[in-house]
Formats: C-alpha cells, structure tokens, sequence
C-alpha cells in the first residue's frame, strides 16, 4: 500500500524555490504537463472506478485485475513527482484541472464575481439508490467555493467551515448547473455561497468562510 520506496509524496518549498514557503500561492498552471493524451488517462481511471463501482467481479478475475493493477502502479512509480510539479490539479485545459480525486467539472465563467461550473457525478459517486453521496457534493463545492474566494482575494484561502443543506436528490451522469461566490469578506474571512441545480430544480445549497492564507502559511 505504497508507492516507489524512496517517494516523498509532499515537498515542502526549500531555498530554490520560487514559492515563499508554506503554501505555494504562485502554483504554476499548465495545459502540457503529462502530455496530450493525460485528460483521457485520468477519464479512463474514472470509467475504471465507476466499474469498480458497479462489478462484483469472480474470484479469478480479482486477482486478474489486481495483477494488471500492480502492473501499471508499478509504471507510474518511475514517474512520480511532487504535488507542485504534477498534472493532476494544475492542468488547468482539463475537467476538475485534471484532478483525478475531484468530481469532473468544467468552468463556464469564473472571476471576481463569483464560478460558474458544469459538475457531473459520475457512476462511482453514487450514494445510494441512484443518486450522488453527499460527500461528493461537498466536494465540489469546497473546490469551487475555494476558486471563488481565490479569485476574490487573489490568492489562496483555506476553508474555515462549509455547511451543506441538501434540498433534493443529486443525480449522476447529468450535467448539474454549480455557482459560487464571495457574498461579503471582513479582513482574511470570505464568506462563500453556492447552489448546484438540476435544471430549475435546486439539490444543494453551502454557506462556507474561506480564510485567506498569509504569506508562508501552510
Ligand atoms: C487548498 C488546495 C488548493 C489547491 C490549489 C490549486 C489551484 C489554485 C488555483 C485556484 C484555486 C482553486 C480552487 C481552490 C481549491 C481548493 C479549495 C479547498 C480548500 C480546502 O479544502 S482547505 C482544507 C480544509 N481546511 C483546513 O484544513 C483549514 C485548517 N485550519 C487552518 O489551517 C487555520 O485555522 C486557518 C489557516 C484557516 C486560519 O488560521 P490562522 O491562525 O491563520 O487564523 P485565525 O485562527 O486567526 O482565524 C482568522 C479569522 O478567522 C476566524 N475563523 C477561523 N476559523 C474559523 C471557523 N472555523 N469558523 C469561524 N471563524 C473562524 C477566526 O476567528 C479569525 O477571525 P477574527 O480575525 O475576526 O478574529
């Protein structure tokens, strides 16, 4: 249950670095690391887990796969980098910025004023008896909420709280209408709403305080 012997999953900013320190609030965006074809290598990861989701595989084909599974772990431990050098959340041409542990979202229009996002709950996020669990909801609306308050402040903020209220069932497999943004801030505090629709109908709705970070705050 571990990657590459010698892998040092987190490295903290050091004296080369163009970052201050603690968080790194200049994290470099990109739309080439990992290569062209690395959005359709985290979508075939997610068409994996919703499978997994769904397949109550023999015993035979366990193993089956777990042997493919320790073949292609083992690829990728010979190309293993830091948090601040992966693809998977900076690239930011692909779903979720190519973040394989957020659910896929696509940004319609984001700034000062607040995110405007396509969420779609796949397969794998299901709760129970067809829609999505409520985690994933939260989820999303931490991540966007959290763009929303960055895209306010400038820089980046660590969530305080972030309350839930689930009005109605989320579905999965439909594109679901997500909004954020600052509704008023005092000093550091940003104080973030959002709602995800099905159409007219609303499923959810946050009340979160984003905290924006200080210069080398973790
Ligand atoms: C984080 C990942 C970012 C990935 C970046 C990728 C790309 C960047 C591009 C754009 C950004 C896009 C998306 C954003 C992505 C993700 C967002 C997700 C964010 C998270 O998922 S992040 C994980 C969960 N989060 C934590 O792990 C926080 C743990 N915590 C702490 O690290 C400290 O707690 C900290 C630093 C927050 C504050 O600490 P501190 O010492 O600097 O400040 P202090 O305590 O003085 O609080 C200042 C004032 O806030 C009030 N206050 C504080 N907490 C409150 C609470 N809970 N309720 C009510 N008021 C509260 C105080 O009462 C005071 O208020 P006042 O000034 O009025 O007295």
């Amino acid at each position: 249950m571990k990657g590459a012997p010698d892998q040092q999953w987190n490295v903290p900013a050091g004296e080369n670095s163009q970052h201050e320190g603690g968080f790194r609030a200049d994290l470099a965006v990109t739309t080439e690391r990992g290569g062209p074809t690395y959005g359709e290598m985290i979508e075939q990861v997610r068409l994996f887990m919703d499978k997994v989701r769904y397949a109550s595989p023999t015993p035979a084909l366990a193993d089956e796969v777990i042997e493919d599974l320790k073949k292609l772990n083992a690829k990728l431990d010979t190309m293993l980098v830091d948090e601040w050098t992966s693809p998977s959340g900076t690239r930011i041409d692909l779903p979720s910025r190519g973040n394989i542990t957020l659910p896929p979202y696509e940004i319609r229009d984001g700034g000062p004023d607040g995110v405007d996002a396509t969420v779609t709950f796949r397969p794998f996020h299901l709760g129970g008896n067809g829609v999505a669990h409520g985690g994933h909801v939260a989820i999303a609306f931490d991540d966007l909420g959290g763009m929303a308050a960055a895209l306010k402040l400038g820089g980046v903020a660590r969530t305080g709280y972030l309350t839930v209220n689930y009005r109605s069932l989320t579905p999965l497999q439909k594109p679901l209408a997500l909004r954020t943004w600052v509704e008023r801030f005092e000093g550091r505090k940003y104080f973030v709403r959002g709602t995800l629709h099905d159409g007219d109908r609303l499923c959810a709705e946050m009340d979160a305080l984003f905290i924006a970070l200080k210069p080398g705050q973790a």
